[in-house]
């Protein structure tokens, strides 16, 4: 288990300008009564490998759909790389296919292969016919077998996936999201089904390309010492509000957003919190 050990004013939050994701007091519902998510603040520097923690029904996968522009704020400001999500926005359009998003159902194709499930990231590179005939490059199944290996699926490709084990078909889904060599990778609860040594497993491989890769990675979580051990920030979201955001830097923890709190209220918030 991490050492909590709060340290005052740290260095590490003021080097970069560099932010890749900005919200600024944003809300957002489904219907007229609720929100789902209310004046939400964040701030996110590119490289981060950022989490986001909080009970069923706290707004996390509605915070991933604000990201990648699948929802709109009903109020506030977002941007994403200093651009607003949204469809009718040219050039979010166009950067919206690089970010690779891994919702909680995964979203594979059972019936297909490994290999053509993972080509279908690279499906916004092709021209109209060869995405219309599914007639992908020789450079770009080359490629695919390349994060195939990354992703440790060697063997497999041909494997309907179907057929393939929780682990390895969120394998399948990190290795698509890959292929669309992205900027951003925002990826819903995809370790919270699996036991223990799968679950580090799959962190490695997102921590490992997210290094190779230089990507901003936004996972959500349900168990905090799991985002703890991997992520270098952590937003704990709690009906609809960011309650809580930390920075993780080795064993230390530092709190950004309350300031004030001790050591034991924090745990205690996690405990309140991130359980389900
Ligand atoms: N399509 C929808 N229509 C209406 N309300 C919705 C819809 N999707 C989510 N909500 C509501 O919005 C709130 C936030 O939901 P969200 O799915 O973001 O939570 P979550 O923290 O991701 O939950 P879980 O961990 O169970 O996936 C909840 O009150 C939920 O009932």
């Amino acid at each position: 288990m991490k050492q909590i050990q709060m340290t005052q004013n740290p260095s590490f939050s003021l080097i970069s300008t560099n932010k890749i994701i900005q919200m600024s007091d944003v809300s957002t519902s489904y219907d007229s009564k609720n929100f789902a998510l209310e004046k939400i603040n964040l701030s996110i520097d590119r490289g981060t490998n950022y989490a986001i923690v909080g009970q069923s029904g706290s707004g996390k996968s509605t915070l991933l759909k604000l990201m990648n522009g699948m929802m709109v704020p009903s109020s506030g400001v977002i941007k994403i790389d200093y651009t607003t999500p949204d469809m009718n926005n040219k050039k979010f359009k166009k950067m919206m296919h690089t970010i690779g998003y891994i919702p909680q159902s995964l979203g594979l194709v059972k019936n297909i292969t490994v290999l053509d499930n993972i080509l279908i990231g690279s499906l916004p590179r092709l021209n109209k016919i060869q995405s219309f005939l599914k007639k992908f490059p020789e450079h770009e199944i080359i490629e695919a077998k390349r994060i195939i290996s990354l992703v440790g699926l060697t063997g497999k490709e041909n494997r309907k996936t179907y057929m393939l084990s929780g682990g390895e078909k969120r394998r399948v889904a990190i290795a698509r999201a890959l292929m669309q060599k992205p900027t951003i990778l925002l990826a819903d609860e995809i370790v919270s089904e699996l036991d223990h040594v799968t679950a580090k497993e799959i962190m490695d491989l997102v921590a490992d390309a997210q290094k190779q890769m230089n990507l901003t990675a936004i996972m959500v979580h349900h168990d905090m010492q799991l985002a703890l051990e991997y992520a270098n920030r952590v937003a704990v979201i709690k009906e609809g509000h960011k309650i809580l955001e930390i920075g993780v830097e080795g064993d230390t923890i530092v709190d950004f957003q309350t300031g004030d709190m001790t050591t034991e209220e924090i745990m205690e918030m996690y405990d309140d919190d991130t359980k389900k």
